[in-house]
């Protein structure tokens, strides 16, 4: 019996295998080929210690949700019931099925339909008639990214302008120039068929002399700019503003002085302005921060659909270094057909090594790594979503919020874990969840190269309260059994 504490929680981890259950991969096992599991090429023994790895990503909340809107270019649906808390639970709560119900402008209800909306999502069933409803009511509302609150506010500002206004009614801001202008393009395509509103974009490299006076009804900028725009410069009277629009909060609560900013923004509007905000997320910080910003107002809440465990086969392979991995990997990628698989490393160095290696075998893949802009990852995305290429190798950074729904087989060849190491099980359960709607069974391998590993492991488990199996991957009739 080992006596070693990595020894022994591998130990403890055998001593409690089940027998596995069946499981479906898409495709069929492929038969023959490359049929002799292989053994490490390397004998470096060395065990990388993943806590502090050069390389590491750092999460970027404005580009990641840059990255969700680019690459959500449909409603992300969802069976979840929308949660409404109103001001006033006295008065009579509106939801509609039809933009029809809303009676919009026809310009607007053109606008509309020529982007393609046939019906209001979820959230906008509510969101909808409380935003265009007079009196102005107040909203915060929350759901997760692709369930259409941009388009919501869009509708609702342009709704409410008055053209023959030439001033700005409508204020909206965003935490980044980038985000700005993506939400400034769902209005301009949205009023396509009401030319008589104007936009003007509050961003960095707009500069407009002190005194101008702005004629553009609505006003798109970060909270810099748009401050700038009301108080110093005097471009925008705030007191003329009848709807304010604070998008992605909780972006704009990561980044240092948009917080500041957009109070200071709010204060200058008229009481009855309409405040609006909408987050993707709602931890206590956002909370505290729409309460702040938005008096009295009416909650709209989207949950997310629950991921689970319950549909996922998971293993572990035991190995000594990331050349073992890489062998493992390839063991099982010789004994089973995989038709998509996700494959997620810590760093940024290893997702490189780990696709060149890949490459070299013969596998198309395509890597997803932080020094590509936001662009370059959604047009990667959006390949592998096309099933141009097979395998997606990627850091947890880069890969957070896209929809892996479509991939059977995840590999963490790096397990997820926080900032100060320990497993990070909500990043786990979104690796390799599936919506209870999906219910697609799938596979998850874990890697295990060292006795923190084998830690994050066993944390796992114990949170999910869910065995996880050891997989041998120099015994292919081991890992085809995995496949049926
Ligand atoms: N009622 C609708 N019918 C069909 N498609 C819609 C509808 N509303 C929005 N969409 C589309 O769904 C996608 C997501 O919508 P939207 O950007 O408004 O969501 P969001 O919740 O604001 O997410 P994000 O913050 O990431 O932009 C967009 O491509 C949008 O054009």
């Amino acid at each position: 019996m080992a006596t070693d504490s990595w020894a022994l929680a591998v130990d403890k981890q055998e001593s409690t295998t089940d027998s596995f259950g069946s499981l479906v991969i898409r495709s069929p096992p492929r038969g023959g080929g490359d049929a002799a599991p292989r053994k490490a090429k390397s004998t470096t023994k060395q065990v990388e210690n993943d806590t502090k790895v050069e390389g590491e990503e750092k999460e970027d909340k404005a580009a990641q949700s840059l990255l969700n809107k680019m690459i959500h270019t449909s409603l992300v649906n969802t069976t979840n019931q929308v949660e409404v808390l109103q001001r006033d639970p006295n008065s009579p709560l509106y939801s509609v099925k039809t933009f029809e119900e809303l009676r919009l402008k026809d310009e607007l209800l053109r606008g509309v339909y020529d982007m393609g909306f046939n019906r209001p999502s979820k959230i906008q069933e509510n969101a909808l008639p409380m935003m265009l409803a007079e009196p102005p009511q107040n909203l915060i509302a929350q759901s997760q990214s692709g369930t259409g609150k941009t388009a919501a506010f869009a509708l609702a500002m342009l709704s409410h302008v008055d053209p023959a206004n030439k001033w700005t009614q409508c204020l909206c801001i965003a935490p980044t120039y980038e985000l700005a202008l993506q939400t400034g393009k769902v209005i301009e395509q949205m009023g396509k068929f009401y030319p008589e509103v104007k936009l003007a974009y509050a961003i960095r490299g707009n500069k407009l002399d002190r005194g101008t006076k702005l004629q553009e009804q609505i006003v798109i900028g970060t909270p810099g700019t748009v401050l700038d725009w009301c108080s110093k410069l005097k471009i925008i009277d705030p007191k003329k503003i009848s709807i304010f629009v604070l998008d992605e909060a909780d972006v704009m609560i990561a980044t240092q002085g948009h917080q500041d900013q957009s109070i200071r923004i709010q204060r200058m509007l008229p009481n009855e302005c309409q405040m609006l905000l909408f987050s993707a997320t709602f931890e206590d910080s956002v909370w505290k921060f729409a309460e702040r910003v938005v008096p009295d107002p009416n909650i709209i809440k989207l949950k997310r659909e629950e991921e689970t465990l319950d549909t996922i086969k998971q293993y572990y392979v035991l190995c000594n270094d990331k050349d073992e991995k890489f062998t493992a990997l390839c063991n099982i990628y010789g004994a089973i057909t995989i038709a998509q698989a996700m494959i997620f490393c810590h760093t940024r160095r290893t997702a490189g090594w780990l696709s060149a290696e890949l490459t070299k075998e013969g596998h198309v893949v395509a890597l997803l790594s932080g020094e590509m802009t936001v662009e370059q990852r959604a047009a990667i995305i959006e390949r592998f979503r096309e099933g141009k290429e097979k395998v997606l190798v990627t850091t947890n950074v880069c890969s957070r919020g896209i929809d892996v729904e479509q991939v059977s087989v995840v590999i963490n060849f790096d397990l997820p874990m926080d900032k100060d190491g320990n497993a990070d099980n909500e990043t786990y359960l979104h690796r390799i969840g599936r919506t209870g709607r999906f219910g697609k069974r799938g596979l998850a391998v874990n890697m295990i190269d060292s006795k923190h590993s084998m830690n994050i492991l066993n944390q796992i488990e114990e949170h999910f309260n869910k065995k996880i199996n050891k997989l041998d991957t120099d015994d292919l009739d081991e890992i085809e059994k995995i496949s049926n």
